[in-house]
């Protein structure tokens, strides 16, 4: 038997195990079949916790929903984050974890959890891609791949199609990238959806694409930090940064819940 924690970040949702002594050695169909929504117990990506190997606190990896591994995840780190802090008596107001994208910082702030960002790299904008319905589109890697476009009627876009689109598309290959589109609500406010590789759909939040998204509405309209970011799952986030210059930022933050939903325990 499996024990597990389901928890959610803004409606983006994990199962979430505690493997610091190394004993669950879950297969990709196995970490598939967990996050099925028919046949397991349903969630975008699960989370392991392992033992840290350069000093952190822990070790933070990060599964996709089909099975695949990726770099981190900024809504799974919120929820990694309040899971860890539980784990120390009392309850650690700063918890760091080592992803593949680097050591990462959660801190716990009221409801909320605020994630330290790895810094960004890759960005580049106006992307040689031409897709009907889609202007211009960006890429930046916050910690994983998001390619950004900003759309006039988010609403009404087919986000699976165009999102879909972009993350199969051949200048992303061969990793491929998640899609964000983005649309602004005010000076310092946006709004987006995300197509998820490895999801291969729409969640209903996406961290590290809100970080990309604010990056760019900043880029192109001067907004200042923070940056409010409104998704699908009807969650309101803030996204903090600060300027470098040419493009270039540090101090990235990603500030949202990380919600408790059930623990239980399955067969695998
Ligand atoms: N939902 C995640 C992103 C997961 C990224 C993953 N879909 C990939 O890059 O393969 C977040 O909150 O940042």
């Amino acid at each position: 038997m499996l024990n597990f924690t389901k928890m959610n970040g803004a409606g983006n949702d994990f199962v979430v195990i505690d493997n610091r002594d190394l004993s669950i050695n879950l297969s990709k169909e196995q970490i598939a079949q967990l996050c099925d929504r028919h046949r397991g117990v349903g969630a975008d990506g699960l989370l392991a916790v392992e033992p840290a190997e350069n000093g952190a606190d822990y070790k933070f990896r990060y599964y996709n929903a089909d099975g695949g591994e990726a770099e981190m995840c900024g809504n799974g780190a919120r929820c990694f984050g309040a899971y860890t802090a539980r784990l120390s008596s009392p309850t650690k107001e700063i918890v760091t974890f080592e992803t593949i994208a680097g050591t990462l910082s959660a801190e716990l702030i009221g409801d909320n959890v605020r994630i330290a960002m790895s810094d960004p790299f890759d960005l580049d904008m106006n992307l040689p891609i031409a897709l009907p319905d889609l202007g211009n589109i960006h890429f930046v890697n916050t910690g994983v791949p998001h390619a950004v476009a900003y759309v006039k009627d988010l609403p009404a876009l087919d986000v699976v199609k165009n999102g879909a689109a972009i993350r199969y598309h051949d200048h992303f290959a061969p990793n491929g990238t998640n899609a964000n589109f983005a649309c602004a609500i005010g000076p310092d406010h946006i709004a987006i959806r995300t197509y998820e590789r490895g999801v291969e759909g729409e969640t209903l939040a996406c961290g590290t694409g809100m970080c990309a998204s604010a990056l760019f509405h900043h880029i192109l309209t001067g907004a200042a930090s923070p940056i409010k970011v409104d998704v699908a799952g009807g969650d309101t986030l803030e996204i903090g940064f600060e300027p470098l210059g040419d493009n270039k930022f540090s101090n990235v933050t990603l500030t949202g819940p990380a919600d408790f939903v059930f623990t239980g325990s399955i067969e695998v």
